[in-house]
């Protein structure tokens, strides 16, 4: 579904990606682990054309798209959601479903977004800036949905929320999944990735450091501990 290929990025001089190679196969759950400053979400913006220095393959269903605009990868059916939600809060929930929904293209429509997260449905008239962070995760990953991607791209959709709220966004996670979702997850949280990946892969300063499925790396936290500082 998604390669990256020895893919350098860079902010101006700043060389941050070192030769990342990366897949996510079709219906597969990827995740990215790292310390903070280590290119996970540079990584994202990589695939998704926010970063345009960069060298390398990124290829998506066998089109090579790292020389494309952001607006041109967009329509190739990459779907994202964005570190700190960026939902639009003086919009209803509805509306940020709806404002730039590409119902045509495929299955997702309002009645399947709130079959999947009642809470929203339940919220449908409600200001989004007057949700919890809980309820704006899920909305922003419902929005992603109304765009009928192929793949999805989340950056650390349960960053600072409650042990409780992580969960029902992981279950969200985990039916898509189950549909079939293919998805590339980073995540801060050790046992949030490893509770849906079926790969893992840790950056370390902008580079590969491991790569393996999620059982290996459970019985090898030495590695877990060395490279992201967990005890
Ligand atoms: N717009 C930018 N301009 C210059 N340097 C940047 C920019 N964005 C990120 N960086 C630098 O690139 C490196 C990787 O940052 P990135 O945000 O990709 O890390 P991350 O692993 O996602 O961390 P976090 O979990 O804190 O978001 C860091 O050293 C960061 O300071």
């Amino acid at each position: 579904m998604l390669s990256l290929k020895e893919v350098h990025s860079f902010y101006g001089a700043s060389h941050v990606l070192h030769g990342v190679d990366l897949e996510v196969k079709k219906g597969s759950v990827v995740t990215l682990l790292g310390r903070n400053g280590m290119g996970k979400t540079t990584t994202i913006h990589s695939i998704i054309g926010f970063v345009t220095k960069k060298q390398g393959e990124i290829w998506l269903e066998g089109e090579n798209i790292i020389s494309l605009k952001s607006h041109q990868i967009a329509k190739k059916g990459i779907g994202i959601v964005p570190q700190g939600r960026r939902i639009f809060t003086t919009l209803t929930v509805r509306e940020n479903l709806t404002v730039f929904a590409e119902q045509d293209k495929g299955n997702w429509d309002l009645e399947r977004i709130f079959d999947l997260f009642p809470r929203l449905k339940e919220r449908e008239k409600t200001h989004a800036g007057n949700l919890s962070g809980g309820e704006q995760s899920m909305l922003s990953i419902g929005r992603a949905l109304m765009r009928n991607p192929k793949i999805l791209l989340l950056d650390e959709p349960t960053e600072g929320l409650s042990p409780l709220m992580v969960g029902e966004v992981m279950d969200v996670l985990l039916k898509l999944k189950e549909k079939g979702m293919s998805m590339l997850l980073v995540e801060q949280n050790i046992a949030t990735a490893l509770s849906i990946a079926d790969d893992v892969y840790i950056l370390n300063k902008g580079e590969v450091v491991y790569h393996d499925h999620p059982n290996e790396l459970r019985g090898n936290m030495d590695i877990a501990y060395h490279h992201l500082a967990i005890s």
